[in-house]
């Protein structure tokens, strides 16, 4: 663990050099690992341990395009790609990364897959902290751990392969074998994690539904939106309405935040930016602050699961999905936004 100070608060991280993957291919090696669900979390994961050394099998529904994309990994139906239950029962780590709602659907099943000593792995707290409405309660004889890489399943992987990687945290909610924390940080180095911060369930599921619902997701899509249409109210084109929204922040100013901090980007900006930003951040924040008051209350009382398991447990939940998801890839705003990638320079050469 090294202790790092965290703006005042002192926190243990893990990082590589503390737990070497030497170390988790040691832990793991008696282990079969089963990730059950090849979505997006899934295939990062999968294809990160089997590039680190890791035994992995993967158990997916077939005749679905997760089945496919996995075989189109080099996954070997019968052999390292199963059936969900199948792969299940192999397995002493599964990894149990179906959707949440998925997770809901399948738990009568995988739990009696389970087995003394097995380690029942997630990648949010969801199933477990929110046991009323989910039923995911695993038995008594398991591990049950966690292991929650912070961003998408994609750039888990593209982080990876391009030799970065994306942090995790991690917890343990229940060791039966008394080896459930090395476990858990072998299976988060093991999956490429730059480096592992403690959590709690509760706290992963809370920060993190509160997060996507936020800043990272609803919260940007809705800003963005705003001003695109103020923007667009008052004349501007939609090229320059998206450019001065989106794609100068995509390009130029989150990069210089993800670089060195808010103040260097703003600090590698006019005065008169620097001036004006200055002033109507706190207008912004305090806007917001009630509405973000509002999200972590209906994350806390479980309203978000409520909707989220209403929602995602319908049988059409996909084809829902991808119809709103196809509203805004439709909208003038995306569609200008499609415009203005076409002409970057790269993409202009293809
Ligand atoms: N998507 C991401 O990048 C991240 C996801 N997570 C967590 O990782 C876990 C997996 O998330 P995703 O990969 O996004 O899931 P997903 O929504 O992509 O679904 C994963 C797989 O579950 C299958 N599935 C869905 N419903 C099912 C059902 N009723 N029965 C059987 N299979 C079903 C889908 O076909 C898919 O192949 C979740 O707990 C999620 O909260 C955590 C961090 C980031
Ligand atoms: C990618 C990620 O961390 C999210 C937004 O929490 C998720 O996909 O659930
Ligand atoms: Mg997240
Ligand atoms: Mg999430």
């Amino acid at each position: 663990m090294a202790n790092i100070d965290f703006g005042g608060t002192i926190e243990e991280v893990i990082t590589s050099e503390e737990f070497t993957l030497q170390r988790a291919r040691e832990v793991l090696e008696n282990e079969t690992v089963a990730v059950l669900g090849y979505g997006v979390q899934g295939p990062g994961q999968a294809l990160n341990m089997r590039d680190n050394g890791i035994a992995v099998i993967v158990g997916q529904r077939e005749g679905t395009a997760s089945w496919d994309k996995a075989v189109a990994d080099g996954f070997v139906p019968g052999k390292t790609l199963l059936s969900i239950e199948e792969a299940a029962r192999k397995a002493t780590v599964i990894q149990y990364l179906l959707s949440d709602a998925g997770q809901v659907a399948m738990w009568p099943t995988i739990k009696d897959c389970l087995n003394e000593g097995d380690a029942l792995y997630f990648s949010h707290g969801f199933g477990i902290v929110y046991r009323e409405q989910t039923g995911i309660v695993p038995p008594e004889n398991v591990d049950v751990i966690l292991a929650a890489p912070k961003g998408s399943g994609t750039t888990v992987r593209t982080n990876f392969l391009d030799g970065s990687g994306i942090n995790s945290s991690f917890a343990v909610h229940q060791d039966f074998t008394g080896r459930a924390k090395d476990r858990t940080l072998a299976l988060g180095i093991a999956i490429g994690s730059g480096y592992l911060f403690p959590t709690t369930f509760e706290k992963e599921v809370h920060s993190d539904l509160t997060g996507e619902r936020g800043v990272l997701m609803g919260c940007l899509a809705g800003v963005m939106e705003a001003q695109y249409n103020v923007l667009r109210k008052n004349g501007h084109s939609p090229s320059e309405a998206f450019n001065e929204t989106v794609e100068e922040l995509t390009q130029s100013l989150i990069r210089l935040v993800a670089q060195n901090g808010m103040d260097w980007m703003y600090a590698n900006c006019s005065t008169t930016a620097q001036r004006g930003a200055l002033d109507w951040a706190p207008r912004f924040r305090e806007a917001v602050a009630p509405v973000f008051e509002q999200l972590y209350e209906s994350v806390i009382t479980g309203e978000e699961t409520r909707r989220t398991l209403t929602c995602n447990s319908a049988a059409d939940y996909r084809e829902k999905l991808d119809a709103e998801l196809k509203a805004i890839h439709d909208s003038e705003m995306w569609r200008a936004g499609a415009a203005v990638r076409a002409l970057r320079p790269e993409n202009r050469r293809k």
